[in-house]
């Protein structure tokens, strides 16, 4: 799979090490950046990239997913989220990994990698990669609402205000 990685000056060197393992997995690894520790870089446009790598690759038919990571991984899934048809999520553990996919359909993962051992964070990031979306209709259906939410400021047939 294409795998779209970012980060900032705070997820720098596992970045690196994320890198090889993805590589050494299979994976092409595109990298958006940074390309050197700068400890006042701003995460939002690598991240931004990344996300829009994802979604433009979704759109030729190409399979892929972002993976984008900080100290918090708070503020690179938020930039991830501001690129239309990307659904970034911020994963802590196994399980969110896991249903990120499940009933989220996520195609990025955002990472903190100050708050995890690099195994940890690279088990998280496995997990999401392999896990399929089962597709169940409820959770397609507000997968669904989300995209027209994006696309047109409403949902047919609920209350936005
Ligand atoms: O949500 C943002 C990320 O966690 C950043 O990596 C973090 O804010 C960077 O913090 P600092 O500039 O203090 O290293």
């Amino acid at each position: 799979m294409r795998i779209h990685i970012a980060t900032d000056h705070a997820g720098l060197e596992f970045s690196q090490q994320l890198q090889r393992h993805l590589a050494t997995a299979g994976h092409e690894v595109i990298d958006h950046g940074p390309v050197e520790y700068d400890a006042l870089d701003d995460y939002p446009s690598f991240c931004i990239n990344a996300a829009l790598g994802v979604v433009r690759d979704e759109r030729a038919g190409i399979e892929s997913r972002g993976v984008v990571f900080g100290g918090s991984g708070n503020g690179e899934q938020m930039a991830a989220n501001k690129v239309a048809g990307a659904r970034a999520a911020l994963v802590w553990n196994l399980s969110t990994a896991r249903l990120a996919r499940e009933h989220n359909n996520a195609n990025v993962v955002s990472i903190g990698a100050r708050q995890h051992t690099i195994d940890e964070a690279i088990s998280f990031i496995d997990a999401f990669l392999v896990e399929p979306f089962p597709g169940d209709e409820r959770h397609v259906r507000r997968i669904a609402q989300l995209a027209e939410y994006e696309t047109t400021g409403t949902v047919l047939g609920k209350q936005i205000d």
